[in-house]
């Protein structure tokens, strides 16, 4: 696909034939625009665009619209006027951020800011995805919204930047930290899970660090719904921060054991599962012990509540299964 074919209108269209339908009975839909077009969040929401039509998603990534690149974040808004922006694209490479400190400043950073000025000169409400990594772990219950943030590395220092830049910005700004995201598009550790049990038979994982892992495919629910009530009504107490993750708390190792307990009935691949401590696994970037969040916040405000992990995750496996080709090299396990 070329790369300018997203910077036509036909791009808007496309993702919802439905939309289509409304503009003819002179009902307009309302037109988000997501940043990046293979991402997790991004990919939920284009696959929500298809099959409701209130909002027809335009996904908008490089080259149209590169965050590394302030001058084509202005450009790219500016050029489709769209009724909300969601900016859900980030540097979100943990590790490697540590040793790629400026690409992560200037997308996670930087961006965030850029979006929130045009959208502040258009009159665009925008809803910012940001992450449980902006806190140390050290608190012994979930975090809520005003509690003091300590990031433990560069992706968590970055985004909490993102933050500030956005919020200094905007005030028409909903900024959603969520955690641990999967789903059944692009990268993330249930296809890491699926992928590597297809190939070993032992794995060894975290036990140590405890959070909430959240399906992108939840996310985007929430998203429209955090969108309509901005466009609906201008009250500040729907703007500001707020907490979005899928209820009950996980260990990754726990994380993996639900996904292993789910995909074995299913003929999917699974491992046994050696549960181990941080130090047994080195990785180049700090992770809290206890990122898991309060999220009482966006239930009462934006009426938003998670299903359980358990049970978002057994929709997500199964769509997993069977691995496509390219996940495994082992097809005879699985
Ligand atoms: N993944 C997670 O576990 C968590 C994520 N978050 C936050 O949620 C949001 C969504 O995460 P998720 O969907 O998982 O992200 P992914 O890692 O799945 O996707 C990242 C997206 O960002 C895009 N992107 C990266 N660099 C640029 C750039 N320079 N210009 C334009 N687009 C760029 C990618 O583009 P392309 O499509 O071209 O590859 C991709 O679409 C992010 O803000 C992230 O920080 C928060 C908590 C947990
Ligand atoms: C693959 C693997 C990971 N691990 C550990 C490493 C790490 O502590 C934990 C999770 O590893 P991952 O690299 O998949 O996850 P990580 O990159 O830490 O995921 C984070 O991504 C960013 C974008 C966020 O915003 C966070 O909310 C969080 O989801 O599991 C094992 O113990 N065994 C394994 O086989
Ligand atoms: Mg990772």
């Amino acid at each position: 696909m070329s790369g300018s074919s997203a910077d036509n209108a036909s791009s808007w269209s496309r993702l919802s034939s439905l939309g289509r339908k409304d503009i003819e009975a002179g009902r307009k839909p309302l037109r988000m625009l997501v940043t990046g077009r293979e991402g997790q969040v991004v990919s939920a929401l284009v696959e929500l665009g298809w099959h409701q039509e209130e909002f027809e998603i335009l996904a908008l990534g490089r080259p149209d619209l590169d965050l590394a690149d302030t001058r084509s974040i202005d450009g790219a808004i500016t050029a489709r006027r769209p009724d909300i922006i969601v900016s859900a694209a980030a540097y979100t490479a943990v590790d490697q951020a540590e040793t790629d400190k400026a690409s992560a400043h200037a997308v996670n950073s930087i961006a965030p800011g850029e979006i929130g000025r045009v959208a502040s000169r258009l009159g665009i409400p925008v809803i910012h995805l940001s992450t449980d990594y902006v806190f140390d772990g050290t608190k012994t219950s979930p975090y809520e919204e005003t509690d003091p943030t300590n990031p433990l590395g560069v992706y968590g220092r970055s985004k909490l930047e993102g933050e500030y830049a956005l919020a200094a910005a905007t005030d028409d700004h909903v900024i959603l930290r969520t955690a641990w995201v999967y789903s059944p598009f692009g990268r993330n550790f249930l296809k890491t899970m699926l992928t590597v049990a297809a190939t070993r038979d032992h794995l060894s994982v975290v036990d140590d660090q405890q959070g909430n892992p959240t399906s992108a495919l939840d996310i985007a629910d929430a998203i429209v719904t955090v969108a309509r009530n901005l466009l609906q009504e201008r009250a500040s107490t729907l703007r500001g921060t707020f907490h979005l993750a899928g209820r009950g708390a996980a260990s990754w190792a726990d994380f993996a054991a639900g996904i292993f307990e789910t995909s074995r009935p299913m003929g999917g691949p699974s491992a046994e599962l050696a549960r181990i401590t941080s130090a047994d696994y080195p990785t180049a970037a700090r992770r809290p012990a206890n990122s898991r969040l309060h999220t009482a916040k966006l239930a009462s405000v934006h009426g938003v509540t998670m299903p359980d992990w358990q049970s978002s995750m057994r929709t997500v496996v199964s769509r997993c299964l069977p691995l496509r080709d390219n996940n495994h090299q082992n097809p005879s396990k699985i």
